[in-house]
């Protein structure tokens, strides 16, 4: 079988072989600091061997959960925020049908699915609920710490709605619960409602959970196979358990990017050419955006789809401030192959493409972007997937948890924290006038 590759070829004109190797003891010390759980943050790096220790019993109540919830539901609303809730969209974009909610329910065999808890927006949720309308629905909740706000509001909403549509009991059965095994209000609340439980271990943090029910249990009721995420993700585990960094592309790629930092490349561009992808760099955007955005360092995480965002950022990548790079994840094949007619008029002058795939054309894009942007000082990492399918989300999850792990011991941050997120909470909490808050509430009104 084939696996994730990296082609670093077009940033060697930005950082020289050399210099990679001289990084080898660096990650060789990061590896070790990571699997015997000796640095910062290694109270939170049970996702390392997750693959192989995840609770089989459990992932059995996943399945027969989301078999339930496919046959109960037309819809399931998934509440959740940050690492709660955006691998699983992930997965469910990149493997399911683009406009999978407007299929017709016998093509998708699986219940069409929604996001909520993850803003504070009243039109969505009043958009969402009208959209929802006469459908039949389950719900699965998701917070690690069962006290996150967006999630915490939207499931009061659905509860009661569900408890409204179906009573007490029966909103019961449609009601799915994804939290800490012990901790916080959504595991009391669970336990005094008697709703079915999933576990969030402790020692994997919201980012690094998407292999957990966290993820599993949406992406089954999706009708993707996790069994196949599963096994993708235990042999990316194998793979990347590799010291040497000659023959790991997820620590070479978390020591490419450490060396592009350091000569000035302090913003990376995930490039895809895949809409499907799009909430999978969000997913991304988190896991390095919270691993190592702190101690006033860290590459700052931005994505892009082309050729859609060639037609409006590309300017600005091909000639604006060179503080970036680029990591364009590229589908060796597409699952789609749609071939370009013949026109005898040749009125729109297309003709020199007709007959090709427009995935023919789409790699033609990447190859002629990745060459301009060079010749504009722009580096590129590729990493390159061999297929589209459960196997290889699993394998590349894991390569940028891995990555991510290992990139954040050598840019020197706990890249298992998030001391961060807490400042603009304590001020929302504050101005709301949630008890415990009174003295900052005043300070912060004379600043408003
Ligand atoms: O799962 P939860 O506890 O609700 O947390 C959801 C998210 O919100 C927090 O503010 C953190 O910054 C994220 O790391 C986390 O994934």
């Amino acid at each position: 079988m084939k696996n994730i590759t990296l082609d670093y070829g077009k940033a060697l004109a930005f950082v020289r072989e050399e210099e990679l190797s001289q990084l080898a003891p660096a990650v060789k010390l990061a590896h070790q600091l990571l699997h015997e759980k000796k640095g910062p943050g290694q109270e939170f790096t049970g996702w390392v061997e997750w693959p192989q220790t995840y609770d089989r019993q459990e992932f059995e109540r996943i399945k027969n959960a989301a078999a339930r919830i496919k046959e109960q539901a037309d819809a399931l609303i998934v509440i959740g925020i940050g690492g709660s809730y955006l691998g699983a969209r992930a997965a469910i974009e990149l493997l399911g049908h683009t406009f999978r909610n407007q299929l017709k329910a016998e093509k998708r065999q699986a219940p069409e699915i929604y996001f909520a808890g993850n803003n504070l927006s009243p039109v969505y949720l009043k958009h969402l609920l009208e959209v929802l309308e006469g459908k039949e629905l389950a719900l699965n909740v998701i917070s690690k710490s069962g006290t996150t706000t967006e999630p915490a509001l939207a499931f009061r909403f659905f509860r009661k709605l569900l408890e409204r549509k179906y009573g007490v009991e029966g909103a019961r059965e449609r009601i799915y619960v994804t939290t800490d095994r012990n901790r916080g209000a959504l595991k009391r609340l669970a336990t005094e409602k008697g709703y079915e439980t999933f576990v969030i271990p402790d020692e994997i943090g919201g980012r690094y959970s998407v292999l957990t029910a966290v993820g599993m249990l949406p992406i089954a009721a999706a009708g993707i196979d996790i069994e196949e995420i599963m096994a993708g993700a235990r042999e990316a585990m194998e793979l990347y358990a590799n010291q040497n960094l000659e023959q790991n592309p997820a620590y070479q790629y978390a020591a490419l990017r450490n060396l592009l930092y350091a000569k000035g490349k302090t913003l990376e561009v995930l490039v895809s050419y895949e809409p499907q992808l799009h909430s999978f760099a969000e997913w991304w955007k988190q896991l390095y955006g919270e691993s190592e955005g702190k101690d006033g360092k860290g590459i700052f995480p931005a994505a892009v789809e082309f050729s859609t965002d060639l037609h409006s950022l590309g300017q600005y990548l091909q000639e604006g401030l060179r503080n970036l790079f680029e990591t364009v994840l590229m589908f060796e094949q597409s699952t789609a192959e749609l071939f370009i007619p013949e026109d005898p008029d040749d009125s729109d002058g297309l003709n020199f493409v007709s007959g090709k795939s427009l995935d023919f054309v789409n790699k033609q894009a990447f190859a002629g972007t990745l060459l301009a942007h060079a010749d504009g000082g722009v580096p590129a990492l590729v990493v390159n997937i061999p297929a589209n399918n459960p196997y290889y989300f699993g394998q590349l999850v894991y390569f940028f948890e891995k990555a991510c792990g290992i990139s954040g011991y050598l840019l020197g941050v706990n890249p298992f924290n998030q001391p961060g997120v807490e400042a603009y909470k304590k001020n929302m909490f504050a101005l709301l006038g949630k008890p415990g808050y009174e003295q900052l509430r005043q300070e912060l009104l004379k600043r408003l």
